[in-house]
């Protein structure tokens, strides 16, 4: 298999620093078109309906000959079907990654070694799928004989953002319930949702692979709390369901094994929404949006495992980060839904995306040769114009940014959606294109601009352009899309785990920090303090002093 400086990744990154024969630069992009009047038609491909267009980047036909080539000698088909066939690809931690087989029909027969996984995700859904109608008929209600109106999700990164994403998305007022989701230990959180809920019809669920995160038992605790003043301590439990791996942990907690949902440790986190996490969905949405939200991803996981490489939607994304982080340097990826319902999927990107990809070691423990995982950040547009796109535009660090336009809006207002469109489409032309100097003074010019102005503002009105973005357009936003969506960017991931030879699906980064809270939660409780740096000490004390009104 090819590592970095191999002959696959050499010729990729020859292409990255050659002038291409027409003497443009390896990242330029506008004399692409010029060369080729068929160029979208031939850096654009569709997937059930979801279409992908690369041709605002600066890939070109020998770039992406080279990238597809380098995706075969990292063997990235076979280790593709490796994960789906349920190989331990997650090396550190011993374990498959195979959330593709939540979404898979039941006979698709995923396996984990003797584990019949699709059985089992079947049997789980099934229980699901009875709860949630349950609750939404009202044959399930609260200790007081109340119907539910209302489902709160308590857990934290994958086990919060997936969800709270699509109940973002997803919502209406034709709802069945109300979905609330608590994630942070800041109790402001709490505060901010508890006026919004009646605990006697309240449902509670406990959201927690591990079911020993810090943040969510707490917050566990204190909503139990919460319940069971309303509706009595031999209440509490009628109000509770836990969503977890951990059998032991929530039996601990108090919770019936038959309002316990579970799944298994091949669902890493910020890929489990598809599993037991996603009840508060199936309750909230209703059972068939849930269902399509599945049927969505495992259209895309079809497409991911049967198209040919070079028409293969998550492979050509990959391939494309790796032509931007490795090719051309660029560290940062900004995510830009041109849909306000999707205000929450760039904050579930950035678990999915930075969590799998943060890595600087290979499989094999060693140093990688080449960047990662790029910084991912969003913010819906056009909020998003009037605030970071400047430095986009005319910043010093090019940002590469994926734009996602939603053909058909679920409102009626027709006005307002062709502005959001022709906004999305003009940043997106207007980062490929920029303004030359020279286009900059004949424009002043021709506004009537005295020539010391021309000469004072010229400068500041140049855009350097070049600046690549990837457009995804779905015809609609509803489960299905929004299904293909996030699985799109899953499987990307995937790909790239490929690609970079480190492993997507371990986040060890994330340990330290949890290590070190305990020793100075201690000193906050006022224990004798262990010994911290100075400026952790300096902290503490400065904190003492401020709660002491000092
Ligand atoms: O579902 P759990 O076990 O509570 O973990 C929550 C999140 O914490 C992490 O482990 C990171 O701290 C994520 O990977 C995970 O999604």
């Amino acid at each position: 298999m090819a590592q970095h400086g191999t002959s696959a990744w050499s010729a990729v990154m020859a292409l990255a620093r050659a002038e291409r024969p027409d003497g443009s630069a390896a990242a330029s992009i506008r004399p692409l078109f010029a060369a080729d009047p068929e160029r979208f038609a031939r850096f654009s491909w569709a997937a059930d309906g979801l279409l992908l267009d690369l041709s605002k980047t600066s890939l070109s036909p020998a770039v992406l000959a080279a990238l597809l080539d380098l995706a075969r000698a990292m063997d990235l088909p076979g280790r593709r079907d490796a994960m789906a066939a349920g190989a331990a690809v997650n090396v550190t931690e011993g374990r498959a990654a195979l959330h593709l087989a939540l979404r898979a029909p039941a006979r698709a027969g995923f396996r984990v070694g003797a584990e019949d996984a699709s059985a089992e995700v079947h049997a789980t859904l099934a229980r699901m799928r009875e709860f949630a109608v349950a609750v939404q008929d009202g044959r399930l209600r609260g200790a007081t004989g109340e119907r539910f109106t209302d489902v709160l999700n308590i857990g934290i990164g994958g086990s919060d953002l997936g969800p709270a994403m699509v109940a973002r998305a997803l919502w209406t007022p034709a709802a069945p319930l109300r979905a609330h989701y608590l994630g942070n230990v800041d109790a402001h959180a709490w505060e901010e949702i508890r006026p919004r809920l009646d605990p006697r019809r309240t449902l509670v669920l406990v959201a927690s692979k591990t079911f020993t995160t810090q943040e969510t038992m707490t917050n566990a605790a204190l909503v139990r709390g919460w319940l069971a003043a309303a509706v009595g301590e031999a209440g509490v439990g009628g109000h509770l369901a836990a969503l977890s791996t951990n059998l032991a942990a929530t039996a601990a907690f108090g919770i019936a094994p038959e309002r316990v949902f579970p799944f298994r440790d091949w669902v890493g986190g910020r890929f489990s929404l598809w599993s037991s996490i996603g009840l508060s969905l199936a309750i909230a949405l209703g059972w068939e949006a849930f269902d399509r939200l599945l049927a969505g991803a495992r259209a895309m996981d079809a497409h991911f495992l049967g198209a040919p490489l070079e028409a293969n939607l998550p492979v050509l994304l990959a391939l494309a980060e790796v032509w931007h982080v490795d090719g051309l340097g660029l560290g940062a990826r900004a995510v830009l839904p041109y849909d306000e319902r999707l205000a929450r999927l760039p904050a579930h990107l950035q678990q999915v995306e930075m969590e799998s990809l943060g890595k600087q070691v290979t499989l094999a423990g060693a140093p990688v040769a080449q960047r990662t995982g790029p910084v991912v950040f969003g913010e819906p547009g056009t909020n998003s114009q009037h605030s970071f796109m400047q430095l986009l535009h005319q910043g010093t660090t090019p940002v590469p940014a994926d734009i996602i336009l939603v053909a058909n809006p679920a409102h009626p207002h027709a006005d307002s959606h062709r502005k959001l469109l022709a906004n999305g489409l003009a940043q997106a032309a207007a980062l490929m294109r920029g303004k030359t100097l020279a286009e900059v003074r004949a424009e002043m010019a021709a506004a009537g601009t005295a020539e010391a102005e021309i000469a004072r503002l010229a400068p500041h009105r140049v855009f350097p352009g070049d600046r690549p973005t990837t457009t995804l357009l779905l015809p609609r936003l509803d489960a299905f899309t929004l299904g293909q969506l996030v699985a799109l960017y899953e499987n990307k991931v995937a790909c790239l785990g490929i690609l970079w030879d480190i492993n997507a699906f371990d986040q060890w980064g994330v340990e330290l920090g949890k290590q070190l809270t305990g020793p100075i939660l201690r000193a906050l409780e006022g224990a004798p303090q262990k010994a911290q740096d100075g400026s952790t000490a300096g902290l503490l004390a400065a904190i003492g002093r401020a709660q002491s009104g000092g």
